[in-house]
C-alpha cells in the first residue's frame, strides 16, 4: 500500500469564543469565553454533557457558524468562513455522500473543487480508498455499503483532500460497537501516518479517552472548559491491551466524574470536588 504523503498540520487556537442563537424566541447563550490551542499534529477529543456546545463548538472551528465574539485562528489567519485547510466529518454518513455519484465520484469531488489535476485525483482517491481497506470498492454506489464501510468512504474523503485539520463530530455514533472499534483504530493510525490536527467530538467517555492524546471536557451551558485532561497512555494503543490498563480506568472514572458534575452546574474542577 502506498504512503499518502504528509498532509502537514496547522495550530487552532480558539480565543476568547462565544456564541449566543439569537431567533425568534430567547437567546440561547451556548459557549462563553472560551480559550484553549490545540498545536500542530496533535488529536484532541472534546467531551461534555448534551447540550453543552460540542456541535456549535465545532460549527464555529469549521467556519461554518460565525461566532457571537473571539475567533479562531487557523495557522496564525483568523477563520471568517470554512477554510481551505481544513476537513469535517459528521455523524449522518447517510446524508454526507451523494447517493447519484460512486464512491470515487464522491472522494474526487471535494478535489475537482480544489481544482487538483485529474491524473493527481485519481491517485488521491485510489490512496484514500487503500488508507481506509476499501481498495476495489471505488466503482460501488454507497447505498450498496453498509454503514460502517460508507463512514469510511467519508473518512477517505477528508483524507484524500490533505487537511491540515481534521474536525470530526461524533462521527461513529450510528454504526455498531465492533465497527466503531475498527474505525477508531483507523483514525489513530490515519493520525500517526498523516500527522494532521484532530479534533474528535464525541459523546462518549471511553472513545475520548481511547483516541486522545488530549480530553478537553467541557461544562454544562454557557460553556467554558472544565478541564483540559492529558492522556498519558502512550502513542501505541490497542482495544484489549488500552481498555483494560489501570491509567485508562483512572482517566475513565476522571472524565465520568468531570462530565457528571457538569451536568449538575459546576463549572471548576474545585466547585466540583473531584480529586486529580
Ligand atoms: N440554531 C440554534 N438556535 C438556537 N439554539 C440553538 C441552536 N443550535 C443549538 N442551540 C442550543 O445551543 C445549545 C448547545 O447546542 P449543541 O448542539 O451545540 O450542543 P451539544 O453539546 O452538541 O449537544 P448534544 O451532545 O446533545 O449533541 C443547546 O442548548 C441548544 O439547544
Amino acid at each position: 500500500m502506498s504512503m499518502i504523503p504528509p498532509a502537514g498540520s496547522a495550530t487552532l487556537e480558539v480565543r476568547a469564543l462565544s456564541k449566543t442563537y439569537t431567533g425568534r424566541g430567547e437567546p440561547v447563550e451556548a459557549i462563553r469565553q472560551l480559550d484553549f490551542k490545540i498545536s500542530a499534529g496533535e488529536l484532541v477529543c472534546i467531551v461534555g454533557p448534551s447540550g453543552a456546545g460540542k456541535t456549535t463548538l465545532l460549527r464555529c472551528l469549521a467556519g461554518l457558524l460565525t461566532p457571537s465574539s473571539g475567533e479562531i485562528v487557523l495557522a496564525g489567519t483568523t477563520i471568517s468562513g470554512p477554510p481551505p485547510g481544513l476537513a469535517v466529518v459528521l455523524q449522518e454518513y447517510g446524508r454526507s455522500l451523494f447517493p447519484w455519484l460512486t464512491v470515487a465520484e464522491n472522494i474526487e469531488l471535494p478535489l475537482k473543487e480544489k481544482r487538483i489535476p485529474r491524473s493527481r485525483r485519481l491517485e488521491l482517491v485510489a490512496e484514500a480508498l487503500a488508507a481506509v481497506s476499501l481498495a476495489g470498492e471505488g466503482e460501488k454506489y454507497p447505498w450498496q455499503l453498509s454503514g460502517g464501510m460508507q463512514q469510511r468512504v467519508a473518512i477517505a474523503r477528508a483524507v484524500a483532500y490533505e487537511p491540515q485539520v481534521l474536525l470530526m463530530d461524533e462521527p461513529f455514533a450510528a454504526v455498531d460497537a465492533q465497527t466503531r472499534f475498527e474505525l477508531e483504530d483507523l483514525v489513530r493510525s490515519l493520525w500517526e501516518r498523516l500527522g494532521v490536527t484532530v479534533v474528535f467530538v464525541t459523546h462518549d467517555i471511553d472513545e475520548a479517552i481511547y483516541l486522545g492524546e488530549r480530553v478537553l471536557v467541557l461544562s454544562g451551558r454557557p460553556t467554558v472548559i472544565f478541564e483540559d485532561v492529558h492522556v498519558n497512555l502512550g502513542a501505541q494503543r490497542s482495544q484489549i491491551e488500552t481498555r483494560s490498563d489501570a491509567e485508562f480506568a483512572r482517566l475513565r472514572t476522571h472524565v465520568y466524574e468531570l462530565v457528571q458534575a457538569a451536568k449538575h452546574g459546576a463549572r471548576t474542577v474545585a466547585e466540583a470536588h473531584i480529586s486529580h
